[in-house]
């Protein structure tokens, strides 16, 4: 196996999340959130997933890379079942959150939905003030009150690392921000539901790096209340956030590893052919 020095794609191990305790230590700290045992999925005749197994734990980032059309999306996109509104979608296995399987149809979707928010590639904030974007889903489940309601939206925007950029215009429209403030909006928006979970697809894919590293200073700050999947073509940015990486290719999961480790010294040759730029 050569070393990371010689590789094109330079990942500094020292960017991976830093910590002084053992792996067993950080293992019984958190449990398992999502358990996703022998999934399959098909959109009607292409085998989008195959045999996916994975333990994903509480309050921690765990980052999904891979090269594009490996399943990286559609994986995130059935932790909400989200992947539901395409035609044709088919699964076999199951997903238990929180010990539940939230693939059985007795499930109630929107009771899931409302504690796993969802982020994606490109801002998509309402066409309605900043203020409303975030009080849209408080209202949604029944608050009416607009004291509540501001609290909820300070609390959110303030959440989400925007607060102090946009409390004296609340009332204009979100998308007179920036696309990096126009995401974060959208991430305020999540928290105003008060999820557990948040499944973020290339959430900076669409930003300048200015943006793009602010958005991942609050990853970091959001994973001490959340649990965070986030779905990334950044090498760089996967070890510089999460505790896990997933490494996915043609629909099944290669390697899944704590990150230090997945970049440092990947168990699979695949991994490591990826990692270091050979292929993707
Ligand atoms: N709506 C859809 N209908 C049919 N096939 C789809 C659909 N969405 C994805 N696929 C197929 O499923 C496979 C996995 O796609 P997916 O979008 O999950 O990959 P990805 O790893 O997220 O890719 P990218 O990095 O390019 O976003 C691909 O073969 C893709 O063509």
């Amino acid at each position: 196996m050569s070393t990371l020095t010689e590789n094109k794609i330079n990942i500094n191990v020292n960017d991976t999340v830093q910590t002084n305790e053992s792996q067993e230590q950080i293992e019984s700290k958190s449990s398992v959130i999502y358990n996703t045992q022998n999934l399959d999925l098909w959109y009607t005749k292409t085998h989008a997933l195959k045999n996916i197994n994975l333990e994903i734990r509480e309050n921690e980032v765990t980052a999904i890379i891979g090269p594009s059309g490996c399943g990286k999306s559609t994986y995130i996109k059935t932790l909400n079942r989200m992947v539901e509104l395409v035609p044709g979608v088919s699964t076999t296995g199951a997903i238990s959150y929180k010990g539940k399987n939230i693939l059985d149809k007795s499930i109630k979707v929107e009771d899931l939905r409302t504690q796993v928010g969802m982020v994606f590639q490109k801002p998509n904030p309402f066409p309605k003030s900043i203020y409303e974007n975030v009080a849209y889903g408080p209202k949604v489940h029944g608050i009416k009150k607009k004291a509540i309601l501001d609290e909820i939206v300070e609390k959110s925007l303030r959440g989400a690392a925007i607060w102090d950029e946009v409390k004296d215009r609340l009332n204009q429209n979100a998308y007179g921000l920036s696309g990096g403030q126009q995401q974060r909006i959208c991430i305020a928006r999540c928290l105003a539901i008060e999820p557990d979970v948040l499944l973020m697809d290339e959430p900076t894919s669409a930003l300048d790096p200015i943006s793009t590293l602010k958005i991942e200073e609050l990853i970091k700050e959001l994973k001490k209340n959340y649990t965070i999947i986030i779905v990334t073509h950044n090498m760089q940015q996967a070890a510089r956030i999460s505790d896990r990486t997933v490494f996915m290719l043609n629909g099944e999961v290669v390697e899944f590893s704590e990150t230090n480790q997945l970049f440092s010294n990947p168990k699979d040759q695949r991994t490591e052919d990826y990692i270091t730029g050979r292929f993707g």
